[in-house]
């Protein structure tokens, strides 16, 4: 069974529609990304899934759930966590308290057993505290684990908002623009955490990307859109020479 299925979705923004009648499915332990041009309706797709919006019509299924008849407040539980194109984190907190926070689903204590400190209390916060120690020793982050976001180059913020996705324990992890603002060197370490989150965690990847090298070089499927609609989905190089997906990017070009 397919991890995510979005079938005939479509959302319409007063007269514009976003996204068109789209249908995909994302399978159980791939990276799949979405390519196209500026208002593509790439990122809508994302809002979609996290339930930001609601669509006209159409359906999205994560495995059998049906996910629409879900909060966006639930969609964590589900096991479905996602990084933001422009990131977001607590500035004026440390990386291990962003991570911590992310942990936060995986806490079923009551306010007053907390209040108590009960040994259940306890025991679920040694093993909050183990799961985002070891996604900080996975992602490298140990040298910035008590520093303060708001004083971190960029491109160690990126790493930390995938660790605080990664510490809410997803089955699929949505990553809006993972290479968006970073350098060559930064976007290539990118890939092989996307790598290895993959291979190592057994987490399934659904990404947003202009990078066409980060998504060649990590994907194993490519959905191009444009104007809300697919245009293409393959292999990286399936899609990349694709008649339709050439002159979507031509066209805009020109
Ligand atoms: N909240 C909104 N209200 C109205 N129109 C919107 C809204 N969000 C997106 N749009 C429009 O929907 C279309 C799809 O936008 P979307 O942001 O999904 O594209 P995208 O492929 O992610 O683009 P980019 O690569 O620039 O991020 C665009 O025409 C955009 O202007």
């Amino acid at each position: 069974m397919s991890l995510l299925t979005l079938e005939n979705v479509t959302l319409r923004f007063g007269g514009l529609t976003a996204v068109d009648a789209l249908s995909f499915a994302v399978e159980p332990g791939e990276v799949f990304a979405i390519v196209g041009p500026n208002g593509a309706g790439k990122s809508t797709v994302f809002n979609l899934i996290s339930r930001f919006y609601d669509p006209v019509s159409g359906a999205i299924h994560l495995e059998s759930e049906d996910l629409l008849a879900h909060k966006a407040s639930d969609v964590a539980n589900l096991g479905i966590a996602r990084t933001f194109q422009n990131i977001e984190l607590f500035e004026h907190a440390t990386v291990l308290q962003n991570l911590l926070v992310g942990r936060h689903r995986h806490r079923r204590s009551t306010m007053l057993s907390e209040l108590l400190f009960l040994p259940s209390v306890r025991r679920a916060e040694i093993e909050n505290r183990e799961k985002v120690e070891e996604i900080i020793d996975f992602l490298d982050l140990q040298p910035y684990r008590d520093k303060m976001i708001a004083g971190l180059p960029y491109g160690v913020r990126k790493v930390v908002e995938v660790a605080r996705a990664l510490a809410t324990d997803p089955r699929l992890l949505l990553l809006d623009e993972p290479a968006s603002g970073l350098s060559v060197e930064e976007t290539s370490d990118m890939r092989w955490w996307i790598e290895d989150i993959r291979r190592q965690m057994g987490i399934t990847v659904l990404m947003v990307e202009h990078d066409m090298g980060l998504v060649s070089g990590v994907s194993d499927r490519v959905l191009a859109m444009a104007d809300g609609a697919k245009l293409a989905l393959g292999t990286p190089s399936e899609v990349q020479s694709h008649p339709a997906v050439i002159e979507a990017y031509l066209g805009r070009a020109s």
